[in-house]
């Protein structure tokens, strides 16, 4: 499988690390954020917007184009880079999330997923194989293994059986993918906060040798200190040499966070989202740009960024755009935060070579507020 993570070094101050992941679409530096485009597209922006702000890498979605528009016709366009002109490097989730948290109407099997489709109501069935054929058809550079996300919290028992589930669905997973394929294929670790499961599960799977690792089941409810605890046992017992993936994370504190616990990739789709209530990250913390405030305020979102939207547009405007409903307005918010996060995991990076990233971490955490009581 052609994904190789590199490690250039460890933080002095902290357990995170700089490295560099190598896929057949380009290279990127870790710690890295990857926008989601659950479509096929980064809702509002273009793949040049997105080459500009610094993208490198970024999500698409197995289920949503299963169901819209079918596999099929993005194998026929050449596959996802073709068919959404992106020529950076693309991760695929397997499914499996989006089936537990789309659809009420599921019965899971040995063999696979019993749901139904959530536009149409049509009954579907989503197994290991075809997971991985949809994303062979696809052709994401980085896909990811089918797997049971299973709600917050569950019991012991339960989460005991959906790790043996899907340990052997990651087998299963990697009996149908052919490893001289260009594409390469994650497993994910799950087990939820259950420090016993979560080491059963990390055996099973670094025993299958897959080119790099996701750890799943967070980011679904739990408070952020049972994230941070289930990340300090589980990402040591993950091989160095192999790029960590932290699926659903995406706040400025949960990426500092979790880059301290040695975590290189991350996905979120809260920048995006929160950009189309006009809801703005900066450095001083959210700003609700549809508030009356700023209705005069002519200064840029964030005077502390350097990006399109900020050098070139005020709050004012984009308040008056946001409350139109005017789709540009959500254009320069969605710019924005992704720049914001991007931007972040660039300064993230840069502390780690200074070994201060603890350092950054107290300075980012008192200006944004987290620190607040
Ligand atoms: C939010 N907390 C969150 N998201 C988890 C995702 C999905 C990530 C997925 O989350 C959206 O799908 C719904 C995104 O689309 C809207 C997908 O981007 C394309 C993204 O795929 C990586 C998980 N995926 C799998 N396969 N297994 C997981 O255990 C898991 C855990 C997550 N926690």
């Amino acid at each position: 499988m052609a994904i190789t993570y590199e490690l250039i070094k460890t933080c002095k101050q902290t357990g995170a690390r700089l490295g560099r992941v190598h896929t057949p679409h380009g290279s990127f530096e870790t710690p890295m954020f990857m926008p989601v485009g659950t479509l096929a597209t980064v809702k509002t922006m273009s793949p040049e917007e997105l080459e500009r702000m610094g993208a490198q890498i970024i999500l698409s979605n197995t289920y949503h184009l299963w169901l819209r528009p079918g596999e099929d016709i993005v194998e026929e366009a050449g596959g996802l880079h073709k068919f959404m002109n992106w020529d950076g490097s693309i991760l695929t989730d397997s499914g499996g999330f989006q089936v537990f948290s789309l659809s009420d109407l599921r019965q899971i099997e040995e063999e696979g997923v019993h749901f139904r489709n959530h536009i149409s109501g049509e009954k579907l069935f989503l197994s290991p194989e075809k997971a991985m054929h949809i994303q062979n058809s696809l052709g994401a550079d980085i896909m990811m293994a089918f797997d049971e996300c299973p709600p917050y919290p569950a019991d012991h028992d339960y989460m005991k059986k959906s790790v043996e589930r899907t340990s052997r669905w990651a087998e299963r997973c990697l009996e149908g993918h052919n490893r001289s394929n260009e594409q390469g294929l994650f497993g994910i670790v799950q087990g939820g906060e259950y420090e016993d499961l979560r080491r059963q599960s990390a055996q099973d799977l670094t025993s299958l040798d897959f080119p790099g690792y996701a750890i799943g089941g967070l980011s679904v409810g739990e408070p952020k200190d049972v994230m941070n605890r289930v990340l300090d046992f589980t990402t040591p017992l993950l091989p160095d040499e192999k790029p960590r993936y932290l699926m659903g994370v995406g706040s400025p504190d949960s990426l500092i966070d979790g880059s301290i616990r040695g975590i290189d990739m991350f996905d979120c789709v809260l920048p995006t989202r929160i950009a189309r209530n006009g809801t703005c990250m900066t450095s001083d913390g959210r700003l609700v740009v549809r508030n009356a405030k700023f209705a005069r305020d002519f200064r840029p979102i964030d005077e502390n960024c350097d990006c399109h939207t900020c050098r070139n547009y005020s709050r004012a405007y984009i308040r008056h755009l946001v409350k139109s409903s005017e789709t540009f307005g959500f254009r320069l918010t969605t710019y924005h935060n992704l720049y914001f996060l991007l931007k972040l995991m660039r300064q993230v990076r840069e502390a780690i070579r200074e070994d201060r990233l603890g350092d950054f971490r107290e300075e980012f955490f008192e200006q944004y507020g987290f620190n607040k009581p």
